[in-house]
C-alpha cells in the first residue's frame, strides 16, 4: 500500500511553473531517493508534502488522507530532516528531545521512554553534552531522533547527507537503512551513490515532472547500456578479435568493446561462437552496467 501519494500537483512561482503535474507513489516501509538538478522542485515537493507550502492544485495524500497547507493533523503523521537542522547548542540532546516532545503533546511518562529509544536508534550518548559541542554528522543524527519522536509513518529528509564527510554520510545512510520497518523515508540529495545504496525506489525529477519512477533494479534494467567489454589475452589478440567482429579499431590496450541492439543472450552466443572458430579466447566478457548517474544523464539530457 502506498503511504504518499501525489496526483498531477502543480505549483506556480509567479510566471514560472516549478511542478508541472506531479504524480508518484511512495510504497509504505521503502526508502525512496527524490532526485533532480538544482532548482528542479524537490524542497518545494517536500514542502507542500508536509503542509508547508501552498498547492495549486492536484492532490497529495498520506495514508490516505488529503493533505492542506497548514494541517497541523496530517504533519503529525510526518517526521521532517531539513539539511542543516538548528538547534539551541546550550541544551543536551535529552533536553532538546523533550523539548520537542512537549511541543508536540507527547505525554510525559512516554516521553521519558521514548526519548532514550531514540537517542540508543541514533547512537548518541545520554550524558550531559551539549549540543554545541557535536560535529555535524552528530547533529543530523540527533535531528533524526528528533524526526522520529512522534512515531511519524513518513520520514522527510531534504538533503540529509549534503553537510556530511564521507564517514559521517555513510554511518548516517546505515542509520537511515536501520530505520526500515520503523517509518517510510524520502529524501532528496545530489548524491546518487547514495541513492544507489539505500533507496528501494528512485524518482527522477525534471522539467516540472518525475521522468523516471521506478525500483532501482527495473530502472537499471530499462536503461542498460547495450555494450559488452571483450577483453583478451594480449594487443595482439584483441586487435584480431575487433577485426573480426567486424569493428575496425579496439579499444585501447586489450579491450575490445562491442555495441549492440537486440537480445543480449542471443548476440552473446553469436559473438563467442564466431570467436571461437577463430580460436580468440576472451579472458573476460563484461555486459556493461548501467549506474544511476547514467540513467539520471540520460533522463534529464
Ligand atoms: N518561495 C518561493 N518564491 C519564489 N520562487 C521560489 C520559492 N521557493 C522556490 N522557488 C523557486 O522554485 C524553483 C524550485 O526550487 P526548489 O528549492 O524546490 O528546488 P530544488 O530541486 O530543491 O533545488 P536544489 O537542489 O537547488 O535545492 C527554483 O527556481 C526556486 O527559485
Amino acid at each position: 500500500m502506498a503511504i504518499l501519494e501525489l496526483h498531477d500537483v502543480k505549483k506556480n512561482f509567479g510566471d514560472k511553473q516549478v511542478l508541472k503535474g506531479l504524480t508518484f507513489e511512495v510504497p509504505e516501509g521503502s526508502i525512496f531517493g527524490f532526485v533532480g538538478e538544482n532548482s528542479a522542485g524537490k524542497t518545494t515537493t517536500m514542502k507542500m508534502i508536509l503542509g508547508l507550502e501552498t498547492i495549486d492544485s492536484g492532490q497529495i495524500l498520506i495514508d490516505g488522507k488529503r493533505v492542506h497547507y497548514g494541517n497541523s493533523l496530517i504533519n503529525r503523521m510526518v517526521g521532517y530532516l531539513p539539511d542543516v537542522p538548528k538547534y539551541y547548542g546550550y541544551m543536551t540532546p535529552k533536553e532538546y528531545l523533550t523539548l520537542c516532545g512537549q511541543l508536540t503533546g507527547i505525554s510525559k511518562n512516554d516521553l521519558s521512554d521514548r526519548i532514550e529509544k531514540m537517542l540508543k536508534i541514533v547512537d548518541l550518548p545520554i550524558n550531559k553534552h551539549r549540543i554545541h559541542g557535536f560535529s555535524r554528522g552528530m547533529k543530523q543524527r540527533l535531528g533524526i531522533a528528533q524526526a522520529l519522536l512522534n512515531h511519524p509513518k513518513l520520514l522527510i529528509c531534504d538533503e540529509p547527507t549534503s553537510a556530511l564527510d564521507p564517514i559521517g554520510r555513510s554511518e548516517f545512510l546505515n542509520l537511515l537503512t536501520s530505520l526500515k520497518g520503523e517509518t517510510t523515508i524520502v529524501f532528496s540529495t545530489h548524491i546518487l551513490t547514495d541513492v544507489e545504496r539505500i533507496s528501494d525506489y528512485v524518482g527522477i525529477l525534471h522539467d516540472g515532472v518525475l521522468k523516471a519512477n521506478d525500483s532501482l533494479d527495473n530502472l537499471k534494467t530499462q536503461y542498460a547500456k547495450s555494450q559488452i567489454i571483450f577483453e583478451f589475452i594480449s594487443e595482439d589478440t584483441a586487435e584480431k578479435a575487433a577485426q573480426i567482429l567486424g569493428k575496425n579499431s579496439h579499444n585501447n590496450q586489450k579491450q575490445v568493446i562491442l555495441n549492440y541492439t537486440g537480445d543480449y543472450q542471443i548476440i552473446a552466443e553469436t559473438v563467442l561462437n564466431t570467436l571461437l572458430q577463430s580460436h580468440l579466447i576472451p579472458i573476460s566478457m563484461n555486459r556493461q552496467k548501467t549506474n544511476l548517474e547514467d540513467i539520471f544523464m540520460e533522463v534529464t539530457a
